[in-house]
């Protein structure tokens, strides 16, 4: 059997997308890391299916009835698979890449503030187009899994990298999918680290994390006269490894950041917005009204084939 694939990315987080329009397409785990493979397959940090949201609920996934009952117009569904095989429930690269797919393949229209909602495994996601041509995402709400508490201390887990001797705190965010963001000293120790290895993390998540790990930069003053926070990341990304760019981390990076920044602030202003720097280019971070989290940044479709490796 042959199939249409088309290569895209967001910051060089890159993936092979799959229109399956009439949602029949069965894509098993041994698929999924065969075309995700970089030296046997097409090579990508993970595959997208796009379907029918009606076909994912008809499949079994709840998550998709829950999705068509909250926003009808939502009939297009990212089914987002880490290059590993396994299902994450959200993919913050992936939405933009999503859009971009989908407006190439004439199911959405984002000119002249078109908007686009689409179904995910972690709700309803809205994509438009920003001021720059940027596709930003209303990432929905985020949450500190540890609570109170962990937005009083900064902290609530530890991470251990390849190469230290001692485990440094981090702090825990909820995206929709799992985070775990630890701060270090300089931007040397960030560029130093190995992250062939996944750090160790305690306690051992559940279902498994994604760690950012990052240096605050200084902040900048946005064109409103707002500050804007700055900070560099790494990622070591579930199912995947470190890969060049994290979406859904870029926004657990800033609000972790922004969470330490509350803490010793006084009276200054701690930013609303944030640019996150990573190796694959520079997103942006705004806290939205309602507790939610916009995510903007850049969707290139690079070239699109024929596979008979599904
Ligand atoms: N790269 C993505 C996140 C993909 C899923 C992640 N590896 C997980 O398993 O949670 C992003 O841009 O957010």
């Amino acid at each position: 059997m042959t199939l249409r694939f088309t290569k895209g990315h967001g910051t060089k987080n890159d993936f092979v997308l799959l229109a399956d329009t009439r949602g029949d397409l069965e894509l098993g785990a041994e698929q999924v890391r065969l075309l995700a493979d970089r030296r046997a397959g097409i090579g990508g940090d993970g595959v997208i299916r796009l379907a029918p949201t009606a076909a994912v609920a008809r499949a079994g996934e709840r998550v998709a009835d829950e999705v068509l009952a909250a926003e009808p117009e939502a009939i297009w569904f990212m089914d987002y698979r880490n290059a590993d095989g396994s299902v994450a429930q959200m993919c913050g690269n992936g939405v933009r890449v999503f859009a971009a797919f989908a407006e190439s393949l004439g199911l959405a229209d984002l000119s002249d503030g078109g908007e686009l909602a689409l179904g995910t495994r972690a709700g309803v996601r809205r994509v438009r187009k920003d001021a720059h041509g940027w596709y930003a995402v209303d990432m929905g709400p985020w949450s500190l899994p540890g609570g109170d508490a962990a937005a009083r201390d900064g902290l609530d887990a530890q991470v251990l990298a390849a190469g230290w001797s001692t485990p440094r705190p981090a702090l825990s965010v909820d995206l929709g999918n799992p985070h775990t963001v630890v701060a270090l000293p300089d931007e040397e120790s960030l560029a130093g680290l190995d992250l062939t290895v996944a750090p160790r993390v305690e306690p051992v998540p559940p279902e498994g994390t994604n760690v950012e790990l990052v240096v605050p930069l200084e902040e900048v003053t946005g064109a409103d006269g707002r500050p804007v926070g700055r900070l560099r990341m790494r990622v070591h990304e579930r199912g995947v490894g470190e890969t060049q760019s994290c979406g859904t981390g870029a926004c657990a990076a800033a609000l972790a950041v922004r969470t330490w920044a509350l803490h010793g602030a006084g009276d200054v202003p701690v930013p609303d917005v944030w640019s996150v720097e990573v190796p694959g280019g520079e997103v942006r971070v705004s806290l939205l009204p309602g507790g939610h989290v916009e995510l903007a940044g850049p969707a290139e479709l690079v070239f699109s084939g024929e596979t008979t490796l599904v």
